[in-house]
Parts: C-alpha cells; sequence; structure tokens
C-alpha cells in the first residue's frame, strides 16, 4: 500500500459545472453527509463515501491478508462461546486494558500496520477536532458472523464517547434501537401483581443504516448510554465485510 495514492484520500471529488447537485437532492448528492439526531443529546453522522472506492478495495486486501484476525471466546448471558465474527485490537501504548465481555485482547502496535495509521489520518480529517488512539477491528466472514445488540459504554471510554466506524467490503445493515427506559412499573406500580404495560417502540426509536463500502459512520453524544446497535445475521450473504471502530481510550 503505497502512502502517495493514500495521499488522496478525502479530497473533495469535483463536481460537474453544467450539472450542479441541488440541495436536497439525494439522488444528486448520494455521498453527501447525513446527520441524524437522535434527541437527548445523541447524534449519528454518515459519511457514504468517506475513503474512495479504489483505495477502498486495496485496503480490504490488506486488511483481510494481514492482520492478526482471532476469533476469541467470550461470555454472554453467563455463557462461553465463540465470538460470532473475528476480531483484532491495536492501540496505543499505556492505555488501560480494554475488556469487554469477560475478553481481554492483547492490543497490537499502530506501528507494525502503516496502512491502519492512514486510515486513522482519514478519520481525524473528517471529524476536525478527533483525536482516536485505540481501534477495534471486526471481520464478518459471511451473514451469519454478527454482533449482536450492545452499546460500547466501557469505563474507560468516559460518558460521551465518539466512535467512528469505517466499513469495508459487503454491505451490512447497521441498527440502532431506543435503550428500554425504567419500566413505568418500577416507578409506578403500587403492587407486584400489576401486570407492566407493554409498549410498543416507536419508529423514531429504531433506525438503520446499510454500510457502503469506504463509509464513516460516527456514534456521539451520549449515544451509547441510550442507545443500542447491532449487525444482525443475515442468511443469505457469504462475501467479508471488514469493519474498523476507532476509539479513544481516556
Ligand atoms: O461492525 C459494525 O458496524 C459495528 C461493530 C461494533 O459495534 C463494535 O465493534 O462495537
Ligand atoms: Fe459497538
Amino acid at each position: 500500500m503505497s502512502n502517495r495514492r493514500l495521499t488522496t484520500l478525502l479530497q473533495p471529488s469535483a463536481t460537474n459545472p453544467n450539472n450542479p447537485p441541488k440541495d436536497g437532492d439525494e439522488t444528486a448528492t448520494p455521498f453527501k453527509k447525513q446527520t441524524l439526531d437522535l434527541g437527548n443529546g445523541s447524534e449519528i453522522i454518515y459519511f457514504p463515501r468517506c475513503l474512495p472506492v479504489d483505495d477502498s478495495w486495496e485496503l480490504f486486501d490488506y486488511l483481510d491478508t494481514q492482520i492478526p484476525w482471532t476469533r476469541p471466546t467470550v461470555r454472554v448471558f453467563g455463557r462461553s462461546c465463540l465470538q460470532p465474527r473475528e476480531t483484532c485490537y491495536i492501540a496505543s501504548s499505556g492505555l488501560p486494558q480494554l475488556s469487554y465481555s469477560g475478553y481481554k485482547p492483547q492490543p497490537y502496535s499502530w506501528d507494525d500496520y502503516p496502512p491502519l495509521k492512514n486510515i486513522l489520518e482519514a478519520v481525524h480529517k473528517a471529524l476536525p477536532g478527533s483525536k482516536f488512539n485505540s481501534l477495534l477491528l471486526n471481520k464478518y466472514k459471511g451473514g451469519n458472523d454478527n454482533v449482536g445488540w450492545h452499546a460500547d459504554d466501557e469505563k474507560l471510554y468516559g460518558p460521551t464517547p465518539e466512535i467512528a466506524s469505517v466499513s469495508f467490503g459487503c454491505e451490512r445493515e447497521f441498527l440502532l434501537k431506543k435503550r428500554p427506559s425504567k419500566p413505568y412499573s418500577k416507578v409506578h406500580r403500587k403492587s407486584e401483581d400489576e401486570e407492566p404495560a407493554k409498549k410498543r417502540m416507536k419508529k423514531s426509536d429504531q433506525h438503520s443504516f446499510m454500510l457502503k463500502h469506504g463509509s464513516l459512520l460516527v456514534m456521539r453524544g451520549y449515544t451509547q448510554r441510550d442507545w443500542l446497535h447491532s449487525v444482525p445475521k443475515r442468511a443469505k450473504i457469504e462475501a467479508t465485510r471488514i469493519n474498523l471502530t476507532f476509539r479513544l481510550v481516556l
């Protein structure tokens, strides 16, 4: 992977002066940055094409073949199981240890994987003021591989982490749903026998993004406190997807 090629990352592409895109016209500007206000200080930003397509395929091949992927055993609801995707963890030296689902990934060094530094630089350019120091990589080898509903709310990221997620390869659906608030019953119920009212989820409490090859999705504010996210199984998919989530360990 040459650095020269990656210096072109995030240069704005020229528009045709005879046919300028109209504001709000999704077909004319399909790659425009989108912002989704989730309310109460949570926000998603989506850049459908953060990295140029050709660079993204070169990066996909690099990541697929050069990263030391592992499929660890994790604990879910008190049971040990193989994590349904491959993973790898990169972190700057001296940071506190990451631990999730009873698994403590040994961090690899940024210096051993220079293209990751190029992607990090592109993400920093897209998000002025950001400064990530760790990276969790996930490889989904076909539609059975997935990540279940969770929030990246580990203490070492602080109360309002910004998480930048870059996707390569096969498009997969990324879902968000609002965390259930304290049950009404817990607050108001007079007796334990009273049935809690089942609430139907509102449309505005769930969202879906089809994460494109070379895209960047950012979760900010209170998204990890108030929302859950997942990449569900998709029976018919055979192709591989690779996802990189950049995080700041405080
Ligand atoms: O693959 C994705 O898009 C999401 C990955 C994720 O949520 C995580 O690594 O915490
Ligand atoms: Fe996550």
